[in-house]
């Protein structure tokens, strides 16, 4: 029997953030492997028209809880939904239920955060600091509280490049960020966001790295940890492999480029992709809470959760594996054929967003325009550039994360809940997960049905001959209108032409040998 499991058996777990990618996996597993614990209590907001039932109705009918209802068959007993909004004071918890929550609850799992890269900072700061701070001080009210486990991200501190488990402070209090929130406009919050930032590149990982100095701050003496996973994808594993269920991450792009809008990106094909099943994260998060209740260590332990150093891979093989799968598993109704130009470079960049990007959507605009329908492609477009500039920060660099800290905890396992608790990377083969990956988002992202890949591969040949078409058509309109009437537009043509393909050729070889050396790699 696995010590982890049986040490969540008959506890009374709080987790907030349930309703999110990883709290929906992390509620899986505890309800997977030790049915026998007494209560999951999870903090939940109404949304998108749906009560606190609805949402954890949907929830627990999804394909993702299929196996524990198996396991588990009074799951639903087991959920206890509380209505709270982690914005308001007291996180608008009732007398009653605040009074059940203090009094019973043994773990916390600390999961919710707004994860936006563009939210305001007083949002932000709302969210991952305040939240955490009242989240805290309730924990500090807990009489039968045997763990804390907080939930932040390896990018906290990405304004360095080595970064140890250790809390790294901020230059301004996360106190005094608090209080000034109470009483500055939104106008002068605003402005004064780039300065408090600094070298990070969004609220998102400043407000992150405010919310571990306060978990360092007001921890007391509660046995906390803090995990910090890098960025998370689909499972690995469990309890299938490639269930995904938002955009985050390279969902999204995985999208943006299977269905043909995304054609380029400014990405360094040798910079380290430091993904993480989501599902490694909840082993780890798992263990992390048994050994933080059990062996109560002295200090805050940080547990980075990254894949970098002990297995790497990198963007160049990524996405080369990602459109390899798109062969196999092509997405329906695309609208160009995927494809992907890696460009270093802020000017080949430009040129690829007008070429590749902007002028098929202005093209398709003309066309359905013709046709008596609305133009929506360039404001997609846009959108999506818009999404892509926001990620380029991290992928076209590389940080060292050290992993003692979950290392040591993988050594202090036992063979039972090192299998059951995997969270050990190295075993992780890349080109299968990120296929998977593929997979997992037409299956469960798109909604697409399998049996329309032959359907699928059939659109793309059109496309691809509707795409030789349009060329030749093309160039049979310049060279006619143009090219033959005078020597000036001969010139440049031909310059146009030698510099397209020159560039082309150029960022081929450079994509190619890059591929080539992450193969290789
Ligand atoms: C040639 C290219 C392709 C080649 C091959 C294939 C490529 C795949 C592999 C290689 C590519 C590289 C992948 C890079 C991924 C790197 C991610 C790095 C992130 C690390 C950060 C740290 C990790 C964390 O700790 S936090 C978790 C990460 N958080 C996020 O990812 C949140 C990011 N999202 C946001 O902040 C916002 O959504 C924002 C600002 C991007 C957009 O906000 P906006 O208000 O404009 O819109 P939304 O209402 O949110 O959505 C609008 C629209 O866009 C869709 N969308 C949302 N997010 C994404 C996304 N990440 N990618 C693509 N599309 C997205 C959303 O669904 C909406 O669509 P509609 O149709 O309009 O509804
Ligand atoms: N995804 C990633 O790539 C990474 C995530 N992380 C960290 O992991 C944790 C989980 O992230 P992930 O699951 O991806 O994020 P999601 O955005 O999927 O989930 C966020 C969760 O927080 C909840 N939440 C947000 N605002 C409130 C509120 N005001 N009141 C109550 N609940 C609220 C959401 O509830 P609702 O459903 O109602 O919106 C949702 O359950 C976060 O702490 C994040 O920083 C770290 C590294 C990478």
């Amino acid at each position: 029997m696995s010590t982890i499991a049986a040490f969540y058996g008959g506890k009374s777990i709080l987790i907030t953030g349930a309703t999110g990618f990883m709290g929906k996996v992390l509620m899986e597993k505890l309800f997977r492997t030790s049915p026998d614990l007494k209560v999951i209590y999870i903090l939940v907001r109404p949304k998108a028209g749906q009560t606190l039932q609805q949402r954890v109705f949907q929830i627990l009918n999804s394909k993702l809880f299929e196996k524990v209802k198996e396991v588990c068959p009074n799951v639903h007993e087991k959920i206890r939904a509380i209505y709270a909004d982690l914005n308001q004071n007291d996180f608008a918890i009732s007398k009653e239920d605040m009074q059940e929550l203090i009094t019973c609850t043994n773990v916390v799992f600390h999961c919710a955060a707004t994860v936006r890269f563009d939210d305001p900072l007083r949002h932000a700061v709302q969210l991952n600091v305040t939240a955490t701070q009242q989240l805290l001080l309730m924990a500090s009210q807990m009489p039968k509280l045997e763990a804390f486990i907080h939930i932040s991200t390896a990018f906290s501190n990405c304004n360095l490049k080595h970064i140890d488990e250790v809390i790294y402070p901020c230059p301004v209090e996360p106190k005094k960020i608090i209080d000034s929130m109470e009483w500055l406009d939104d106008a002068i919050i605003d402005e004064i966001t780039p300065k408090l930032i600094g070298d990070r590149p969004n609220t998102y990982t400043y407000t992150k790295a405010l919310g571990e100095m306060v978990v360092q701050q007001e921890s007391g003496n509660l046995n906390i940890a803090i995990i910090r996973p890098s960025i998370v994808g689909a499972t690995w594993q469990e309890p299938f492999p490639g269930w995904v269920d938002n955009l985050n991450g390279p969902s999204g792009l995985i999208i943006a480029a299977g269905k043909g809008f995304l054609r380029a990106i400014k990405a360094t094909p040798k910079a380290v992709a430091d993904l993480i099943p989501v599902d490694t994260v909840v082993n780890l998060t798992l263990a992390v809470g048994w050994y933080t209740a059990v062996h109560r260590p002295k200090s805050t332990l940080v547990y980075h959760c990254t894949s970098g150093n002990l297995n790497p891979c990198n963007w160049g093989k990524m996405g080369f594996q990602v459109l390899a799968s798109f062969e196999k598993i092509p997405f329906e109704r695309a609208f160009r054929r995927p494809y992907a130009d890696f460009t270093t470079n802020n000017f080949t960049t430009q040129y690829w967003n007008a070429v590749s990007h902007r002028a098929p959507a202005i093209i398709y605009d003309f066309y359905l325009r013709l046709t008596g329908r609305k133009p929506r492609m360039t404001k997609l477009m846009n959108r999506l550039l818009r999404t892509v500039s926001m990620l380029e920060y991290f992928i076209n660099r590389s940080w060292e994360w050290s992993t003692y800290n979950t290392e040591m905890l993988m050594s202090e396992l036992s063979p039972e809940d090192q299998r059951v608790f995997n969270f050990d990377v190295r075993q992780l083969n890349w080109l299968e997960y990120i296929e998977n990956y593929v997979l997992g988002v037409k299956k469960y992202l798109l909604k697409e049905d399998m049996a329309g890949i032959p359907e699928a591969k059939q659109h793309l040949k059109r496309l691809r001959n509707i795409h030789y078409l349009f060329n030749t058509a093309l160039f049979l309109i310049a060279w006619r209108l143009l090219i033959a009437r005078s020597q000036m537009a001969r010139n440049v043509w031909f310059f146009i032409m030698w510099f397209h393909f020159f560039l082309q050729a150029f960022c081929h070889q450079e994509a190619r040998s890059d591929f080539h050396t992450a193969h290789v790699l």
